[in-house]
């Protein structure tokens, strides 16, 4: 009987928990960490803004300035004419503010000390700076509070604070904090160490990039594609190591690099369904304990291997080059995310079928799709739109063109009716597809 997907995920979870290594977490250099997660929490060695600014062009004021009584009318009808006392641009040293004026500051600029507020130039007469005296409208007067347009030192983070906390991507806006609070390309921080991974890919009619095709030859898809994959999911390195149908070659040379190399994780592609030449099934049947080789009730990925080999586990995924990069978003992702932390976990959203779709009997379909982010239906309380996927080439595995075209993979519970237009799918966003 087949695994349920929970089922083999379970087990691939607790298989890498068991072999992972405790030394999970590396020291690299910022420049070199794009991308990867913190392993601790990041703390501010210096307050984001450093000191109070302005958020805007304009003219810093003192807020009691503004409530004064006026000549000719009440404070809360009457404009007040302010005369302007110097100018502050972003860098210049702090300047004082002199109570019953206006300073002007651009933005960014410290905001001198004894004001409170800044008031936006285009909201004074006139909107311009070379002016020795502003008039401030009496509406704009009334609205300005202390703090109006005013950035408080460590409105963003506090010093001492924590920046980024542990499980943080270091993306483009990770990577400029860490830059505005000082770290430099050859600072280091602490993120999680993804494994070393041996890739092993191969078969006899699988030949390395570049070699000429002969007849029932194929190119090697599957290696660049897991190498791809694994370093973008954090792995520390990628290595690769191509085999033939030889089983006693592949048995040799498989225990010789692990033993060797003592990579964290093998993770193997074809060669381990029903076929009279499953090189991989065969030697881990000889070589590896913990073995588990049978079906998953999923297409494509359906035919699935683990073990370990030197106490190194070995996740075995099948060939066609689909099933493979399927197996690595709906079974390795989980695990790793899980037990290694260095990859984004899986995060499914809703959308609607764009087309009616026949779902399989007994397994889960794991189709290729583009998401439609303009198409789509509103949301009952009105909140946005649900959005529409339509599939990418058909259900078979060898269909790797569509696949590379796709932005998700859509999730099809087992099922006998056809689920009609407008059907509420799970969908999971991958890396890939078309930029219109
Ligand atoms: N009698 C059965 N046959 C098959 C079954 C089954 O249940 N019973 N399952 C099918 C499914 S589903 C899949 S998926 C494949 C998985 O087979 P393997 O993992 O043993 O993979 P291979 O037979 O070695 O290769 C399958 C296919 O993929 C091509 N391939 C393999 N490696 C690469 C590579 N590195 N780059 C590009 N292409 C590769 C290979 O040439 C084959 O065409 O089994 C079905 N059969
Ligand atoms: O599961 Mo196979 O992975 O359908 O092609």
């Amino acid at each position: 009987m087949a695994r349920s997907m929970e089922q083999h995920r379970s087990a691939l979870r607790e298989l890498l928990a068991r072999t992972r290594p405790d030394d999970a977490a590396a020291l690299l250099r910022l420049d070199a960490a794009a991308g990867r997660i913190l392993a601790g929490d990041l703390l501010a060695p210096l307050a984001l803004p450093p000191e109070t600014n302005s958020q805007m062009d304009g003219f810093a004021v003192c807020t009691a300035d503004l409530r004064a009584p006026r000549v000719g009318g009440d404070a809360a009808a009457a404009p007040l004419e302010l005369p302007v006392v110097g100018i502050s641009a972003a860098g210049s040293p702090p300047a004082r503010h002199e109570c019953g004026a206006a300073t002007a500051v651009m933005t960014g600029a410290v905001l001198p000390e004894g004001a409170d507020a800044v008031i936006p130039v285009e909201r004074v007469h006139p909107p311009r700076f070379d002016t020795p005296v502003i008039t401030v409208p009496a509406e704009t007067a009334a609205a300005t509070a202390p703090g109006t347009f005013v950035r408080e030192a460590g409105s963003d983070v506090a010093r001492g604070a924590v920046a980024l906390p542990a499980g943080t991507v270091l993306g483009p806006a990770a990577l400029g904090v860490c830059a505005a609070l000082g770290l430099t390309g050859a600072d280091t921080v602490l993120v999680r160490r993804g494994p070393r991974v041996l890739v092993v890919s191969g078969g006899d009619e699988v030949l390395p990039a570049g070699a000429p095709l002969r007849p029932g030859t194929v190119h090697d898809a599957n290696g660049p594609l897991l190498r791809s994959w694994f370093e973008s999911a954090g792995a520390e390195s990628v290595t690769h190591l191509r085999v033939d149908d030889d089983v006693d070659a592949f048995t040799a040379r498989l225990r010789c690099t692990v033993g060797e190399d003592h990579p964290d994780l093998v993770v193997t592609s074809g060669g381990i369904s029903a076929g009279a030449f499953e090189v991989v099934r065969q030697a881990l049947e000889r070589i590896a304990a913990d073995v588990w080789f049978g079906h998953v009730a999923v297409q494509p990925g359906g035919p699935q291997g683990c073990g370990t080999v030197l106490g190194v586990p070995v996740l075995c995924l099948p060939g066609n080059p689909v099933s493979t990069w399927v197996s690595c978003e709906s079974f390795v992702r989980p695990a790793l995310a899980a037990v290694w932390g260095c990859c984004a976990p899986p995060r499914w959203v809703e959308a609607r079928l764009g087309e009616t779709m026949t779902p399989l009997d007994g397994r889960t379909q794991l189709r290729r799709g583009i998401l439609d982010t303009v198409g789509g239906s509103d949301l009952p309380d009105g909140t946005g739109r649900v959005p529409r996927v339509s599939l990418v080439g058909g259900a078979s595995s060898h269909l790797l063109t569509a696949a590379a075209r796709a932005d998700v993979l859509v999730r099809i519970p087992p099922g006998t009716d056809p689920l009609p237009v407008g059907t509420a799918v799970a969908v999971l966003p991958v890396a890939g597809g078309v930029v219109a």
